[in-house]
């Protein structure tokens, strides 16, 4: 089969379904312990889906990825997960989740008994450039997968990422699951958003277990150029300015930065807690499970501390330029109540600021060098 997706900014080409593509996807979904899952993970050459499947893989699960590999940020990178990928035995198929043929294909090969949901266009502040892109990929993507999800027999249980944005201008601290969420900034949060009732309508017609899961800025090895940590690393490196955005009456901005082993860590115990969907081929039998949680650390930082803790892991000095927080659909600080994650599944993180970015200085000096980054884009 051939299927041509529009991928955000540019057409591609995938091609499955032959013998060869269909035993790749069969090795990968294979379980490696008594009791264990298969899951399929969407944006599997992301940065947290990359991460989740080395872990689900790593613990026996059998994990098959699926990713269109679009251009927001270096493919080369998704490229270099999806090798790291392989080879440890997890298989990530080319596509786009809008091709429902290619989802009900992957069903038909495998009986996923879990959908594990990241593949979305990130980022706060590309939605005033691109908005199209953030419909096509986290409302339009969304309700293929869940088309697909809702008719499999059996149903898997779909645990899924929202993020924290959907606090928008809520005010109240720490951020609670049952706080409102009827105030996004962004467009991207508001897809979020979207998501989070699109995704309910589902639990309730057609008995799909679902979680959804509110990353709080997750960073670490592996990570997205796109975000502050890694280009202003980038930046510090190449001798060039960082723009530092400071909120009103020069408040900082904060943010509840969560290092990528205690999301993966939440994102495992999520799945395993998950339940199960409760119809077959699109009928319900009874009521499913339907949750939502925060992923955060619950210790908020200011992004110039942020950039002090750079600057002394990189051993450079940032060239700083403080500006007025543009609209641009940033919120001013972001802080997660963790307390429901905690009692459900066990979720404690367990790496401070300091610590992680540690972690993701040597992860870019070894997979950049120390030509101070200038083989990224
Ligand atoms: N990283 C964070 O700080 C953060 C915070 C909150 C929520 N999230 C959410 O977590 C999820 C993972 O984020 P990430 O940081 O790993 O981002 P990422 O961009 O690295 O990963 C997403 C992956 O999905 C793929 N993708 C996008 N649209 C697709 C489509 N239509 N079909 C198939 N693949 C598609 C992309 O190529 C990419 O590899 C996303 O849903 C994101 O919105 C992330
Ligand atoms: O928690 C979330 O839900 C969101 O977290 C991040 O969004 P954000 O917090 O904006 O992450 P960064 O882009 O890394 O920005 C972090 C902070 O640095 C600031 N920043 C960013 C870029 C820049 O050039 N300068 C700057 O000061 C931002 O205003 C923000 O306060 C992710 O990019 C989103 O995909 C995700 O949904």
């Amino acid at each position: 089969f051939q299927s041509f997706v529009d991928s955000g900014s540019r057409y591609f080409a995938a091609s499955w379904g032959g013998i060869q593509w269909e035993k790749q996807v069969r090795k990968s979904a294979q379980i490696h312990r008594g009791g264990g899952m298969s899951v399929l993970v969407t944006g599997a050459a992301g940065f947290v889906g990359s991460h989740v499947s080395l872990a689900l893989k790593k613990r026996g699960d059998g994990v098959v990825g699926i990713d269109n590999f679009n251009s927001y940020y270096d493919p080369s990178l998704k490229k270099a997960r999806k090798s790291m990928l392989a080879e440890h035995g997890v298989f990530v198929v080319a596509g786009d989740i809008n091709d429902g043929k290619l989802l009900a294909k992957l069903f038909d090969v495998v009986a996923f008994t879990h959908v594990m949901h990241l593949a979305a266009q990130a980022g706060v502040r590309y939605a005033m450039e691109n908005p199209h892109s953030y419909v096509h990929s986290n409302i339009a993507g969304l309700v293929t997968l869940l088309e697909i999800c809702k008719s499999a027999n059996p149903q898997p249980a779909v645990v899924w990422a929202s993020s924290s944005s959907v606090y928008g201008l809520n005010e109240k601290s720490p951020f609670s699951e049952s706080d409102r969420t009827d105030q996004p900034a962004s467009l991207y949060a508001a897809t979020k958003k979207a998501g989070e009732e699109i995704t309910h309508t589902y639990n309730h017609i057609y008995g799909l277990s679902i979680t959804g899961l509110r990353f709080f800025t997750v960073y670490g090895p592996w990570g997205r150029p796109d975000m502050a940590y890694f280009s202003f690393t980038r930046n510090i490196l190449q001798g060039k300015p960082i723009t530092v955005y400071r909120g009103k009456n020069r408040v900082d901005l904060a943010r509840d930065f969560t290092y990528i082993d205690d999301v993966v860590k939440g994102c495992l115990g999520s799945l395993d807690t998950s339940g199960k969907s409760t119809g077959s081929g699109g009928k319900k039998s009874g009521p499913a499970p339907y949750r939502i949680f925060n992923l955060g650390n619950t210790s908020p930082v200011t992004v110039p501390a942020l950039v002090s803790i750079l600057e002394r892991h990189l051993k450079v000095k940032a060239k700083k330029n403080v500006v007025e927080m543009p609209g641009n659909g940033d919120v001013p600080f972001t802080h997660a109540n963790i307390s429901m994650a905690r009692r459900e599944f066990g979720y404690k993180p367990t790496t401070d600021l300091q610590t992680g970015l540690k972690k993701f200085v040597k992860w870019y000096l070894s997979y950049y060098g120390y030509n101070h980054g200038k083989a990224v884009n």
